[in-house]
């Protein structure tokens, strides 16, 4: 079992928290209480190889 940490980077603004629930969910949501940052955790199976993924998605400075 491998762990990977992944960290979403970009400007204010920019669809991080979008872009990462579409990962995890496949679904696009429009809208997020933005000013707080959050980890998320998923299993997934990635050419036969098993993994944990810790996903850390930052709120921007405002
Ligand atoms: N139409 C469209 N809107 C998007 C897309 N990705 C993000 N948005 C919109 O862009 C705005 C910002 O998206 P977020 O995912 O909150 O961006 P963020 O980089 O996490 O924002 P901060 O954490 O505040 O910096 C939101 O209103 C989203 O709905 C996309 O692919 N298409």
């Amino acid at each position: 079992m491998n762990d990977v940490k992944l960290a979403v980077l970009g400007g204010e603004g920019t669809g991080k928290s979008a872009l990462t629930v579409r990962f995890l969910t496949k679904r696009f949501i429009g809208e997020y209480a933005s000013n707080f940052e959050s980890i998320y955790k998923k299993h997934l199976c990635l050419e036969r190889k098993q993994l944990n993924l810790e996903i850390y998605d930052p709120c921007s400075q405002r």
